[in-house]
């Protein structure tokens, strides 16, 4: 579904990616890790062009994206949940979920699927997203990717700052998505959770691609060592 093959990409002059190739089946959860700073979330702006590549290329389904805008790729059917759950904090938890909706074309019902995979959103609708704890955020912001309907959601450290008990909700929701068919590449340091959702993984060391294989082989003394766990 997803083919990245040989990309680079950096800021300036500073090369980060190094010939990163990776693939994503449908309905497969791959989850990309690696220390801070080795390049995972400059991996996925390539992937949504919000940064450029500057070689390699995108391939989704049949067709090259490697230069289209994000927007484009949004349509496409690539959803995205930056770090940090960037929501409008001014607006309500309806109008986050509205202006994605409007944009999108979809139907109102798409709100209504996105709304119950988050059930905790519900009662929330009338608050402004800047009132919201940030795991409520997170799960705002994902709510959000989802009511593009998405055939592969890309997700950029969803449970880094979020307390604990949120975090098993934010789990089971990806696991949901996941059981529902949706394609997931997942950038998450949080090696348990890794271990448990994921289907394949890859781990980035310094821009380049050092491991990859199926969760099972992640308990590898090398990969604990990449990741410094
Ligand atoms: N906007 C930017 N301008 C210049 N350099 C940047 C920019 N964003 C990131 N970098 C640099 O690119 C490298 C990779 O950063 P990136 O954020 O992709 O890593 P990461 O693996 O996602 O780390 P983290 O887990 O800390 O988010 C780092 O050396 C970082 O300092």
């Amino acid at each position: 579904m997803l083919t990245v093959d040989r990309l680079e990409s950096g800021y300036g002059r500073a090369r980060v990616l190094f010939g990163v190739s990776l693939d994503v089946a449908a309905g497969q959860l791959v989850c990309v890790m690696g220390r801070n700073g080795v390049g995972k979330t400059t991996l996925l702006n390539t992937l949504m062009g919000v940064i450029p590549a500057t070689a390699g290329t995108v391939t989704f389904g049949d067709r090259d994206i490697t230069k289209l805008k994000p927007h484009e790729r949004v349509r496409l059917g690539l959803g995205y949940v930056p770090q940090g759950h960037e929501t409008f904090p001014q607006l309500t938890v309806h109008a986050n979920l509205l202006v994605t909706l409007d944009a999108s074309g979809n139907p109102a019902s798409a709100l209504d699927e996105a709304l119950d995979v988050f059930p905790r959103l519900k009662p929330l609708l009338k608050r402004r997203a800047g009132f919201l704890s940030g795991g409520q955020q997170q799960q705002l912001a994902i709510a959000r990717a989802l009511v593009t309907r998405p055939k592969l959601l890309i997700l950029d450290e969803p449970t880094e700052g979020i307390q604990p008990s949120i975090i098993i909700e934010i789990e089971e929701a990806i696991e949901t998505l996941h059981r529902s068919g949706i394609a997931i590449l997942l950038v998450e340091q949080y090696l348990d959770l890794a271990l448990r959702l994921a289907d394949r993984y890859v781990i980035l060391d310094a821009g380049r691609v050092v491991h990859a294989g199926t969760a099972t082989d992640l308990q590898g003394e090398e990969a604990r060592r990449l990741l410094a766990v």
